[in-house]
């Protein structure tokens, strides 16, 4: 058991997770990583470490090739179609490249979002079903600070814009996970900030577990409390951010070669 939640809380529960790729490459190596509800962890390590394979691992996009990954009380690894569709509607995904569909409405985005839990989709997008739907929506995009722009097309937005433009539809999904893969790493400093606080802000206030893939060592240690690094596919460091100095965080980037070692790996594997 992780020592940051207790087993009746946790929402994310991985254990000796490996995953092997089919051309061999070794992604991840005998992970064990839990999460509370309403708990955020910021997921660090070079490129290529295994960051975006282990949040694929969790909503069930990379199957794991061992290991056990429990979400929501459902393990994903052995799940079927309707069981996953469930854990997927639940998990509210923020990347970094942005998929707003460029020539729709931002409104008409992020009521899109709330496709997921809709009983009948055509319904859910229906003008006569609307109304509920885009109250809701409008919500969301006064929540980001974005509701002035509702009426625009998507493609009329900045990065910024669009990736507050995600937040909300994100939100319209009703998750009770948000994985944020890199969630600013295409914005300006100022923006990126812009959105990491609000992405923090809506997270607490709903008691949403966050999982969010950071680059910018800064970011981490301003809104960091706990951090997980992965190293080659292992894991590194699991540690309150206080706890950790510079140099360990440093070093995830700076010491040996992460593909050298995962070359290691699959020679040995
Ligand atoms: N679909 C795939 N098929 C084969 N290898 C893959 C696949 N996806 C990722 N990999 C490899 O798995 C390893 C881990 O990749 P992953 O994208 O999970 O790392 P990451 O830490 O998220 O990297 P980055 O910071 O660059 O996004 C890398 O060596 C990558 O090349």
């Amino acid at each position: 058991m992780s020592q940051w939640s207790s087993a009746q809380d946790e929402v994310i529960r991985v254990r000796n997770l490996t995953k092997v790729y089919r051309n061999g490459t070794q992604a991840l190596h005998d992970i064990d990583f839990s999460a509370a509800a309403g708990e955020t962890v910021v997921l660090l390590g070079a490129n290529g470490s295994g960051k975006s394979t282990l949040q694929k691992c969790l909503n069930g996009l990379v199957a794991a090739t061992s290991g056990s990954v429990n979400v929501l009380g459902t393990e994903v690894t052995s799940a079927n179609k309707r069981q996953l569709t469930q854990v997927r509607q639940q998990v509210g995904m923020v990347h970094q490249r942005i998929h707003l569909v460029r020539e729709l409405s931002v409104l008409t985005n992020v009521i899109h979002g709330g496709l997921g839990r809709a009983p009948s989709p055509r319904n859910w997008l229906s003008a006569t079903a609307k109304k509920a739907q885009r109250e809701e929506a409008l919500e969301a995009l006064n929540r980001v600070g974005m509701a002035h722009v509702a009426g625009k097309r998507a493609e009329q937005l900045s990065g910024g814009q669009q990736q507050r433009v995600a937040i909300a539809r994100m939100l319209m999904q009703r998750p009770k996970i948000v994985l944020a893969d890199e969630p600013v790493a295409a914005l300006d400093p100022r923006a990126g900030r812009a959105v990491m606080d609000m992405l923090w802000d809506i997270t607490e206030e709903h008691n949403l577990t966050l999982v969010c893939t950071l680059h910018q060592l800064e970011l981490a240690r301003d809104y960091g409390s706990r951090i997980v690094a992965l190293r080659a596919g292992s894991l590194d460091i699991d540690a309150h951010i206080s706890e950790l100095a510079d140099h360990q965080l440093q070093g995830l980037y700076t010491s040996e070669h992460d593909y050298d070692q995962r070359s290691d790996m699959r020679g040995a594997a």
